[in-house]
């Protein structure tokens, strides 16, 4: 039965428990409790989800017949891959997640190279790219909605972070400072498309589902984290 906007809504919000905020990884994080070693294999880890968001952003564009949809989409991709290629242009969240890497004591090189991301990681985040490539351009954009849970869980990580590990600094994690503001403005974009173009009960229920897929993504990324950092500790 189609659910009035209200009803879509709580029930799309009321996926939250199963968010990442709540993986055991990112309690210890904040907790900190994260050994240097286990904060470089995350920051390792994560690059590889932070460098496909681009191509998977593209992938809904590339699918999606709407052209307010598709101007609106672009302004993801450039955001993640900035507008210059000279390697020093901090105004992309690239660079900004290299100078996080490179602040946890990783080299440009061993990150881009990919040699720490471990096999959990690439599936999940594949997984993820596919998904955004063979499913319908509103689906897609409803599994990006993990992103209306992220700005407090990034504001509560900046927090903490700064308080907990006294080696790192407020501009090491400008990735997360810069991008607190966009998820929320980012995240509420989606919700109102979401509900605006989900108007029959299988395409609310499709848009439930792709969220829950990707909560499924971003707990399998951490499960993995886990497991490699673990592995590397022992
Ligand atoms: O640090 C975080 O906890 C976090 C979570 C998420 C998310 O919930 O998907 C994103 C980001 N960060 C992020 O920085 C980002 O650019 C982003 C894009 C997307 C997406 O699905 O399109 N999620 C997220």
């Amino acid at each position: 039965m189609i659910r009035t906007p209200e009803e879509f809504v709580a029930e799309l919000r009321g996926l939250s428990h199963r968010y990442w905020g709540t993986h055991p990884f990112h309690q210890r994080m904040h907790a900190g409790e994260l050994s240097r070693d286990e904060l470089r294999t995350w920051a390792a880890n994560r690059w590889y989800y932070q460098s496909v968001l681009p191509r998977k952003d593209a992938a809904i564009i590339s699918n999606c017949p709407l052209p307010e949809i598709r101007r609106a989409w672009l302004d993801r991709v450039v955001y993640h891959d900035g507008r210059s290629d000279d390697g020093t242009d901090l105004d992309s969240g690239r660079e900004r997640w290299l100078r996080l890497c490179e602040a946890v004591g990783l080299s440009r090189a061993e990150v881009l190279d990919e040699r720490h991301v471990v096999p959990g990681v690439r599936f999940a985040v594949d997984a993820y790219v596919t998904f955004a490539r063979t499913r319908p351009w509103l689906e897609a954009v409803a599994s990006g909605l993990t992103e209306m849970f992220s700005g407090h869980l990034m504001q509560r990580r900046v927090a903490d972070m700064l308080a907990r590990y006294d080696w790192i600094s407020r501009d090491d994690l400008a990735y997360f400072t810069d991008r607190i503001e966009a998820v929320s403005g980012e995240g509420k974009s989606t919700l109102d498309i979401v509900v605006r173009y989900s108007v029959t009960a299988q395409q609310q229920d499709a848009a439930v589902a792709a969220l829950s897929f990707k909560c499924d993504v971003l707990w399998s990324v951490l499960d993995a984290i886990e497991r490699a950092a673990h592995v590397r500790e022992t």
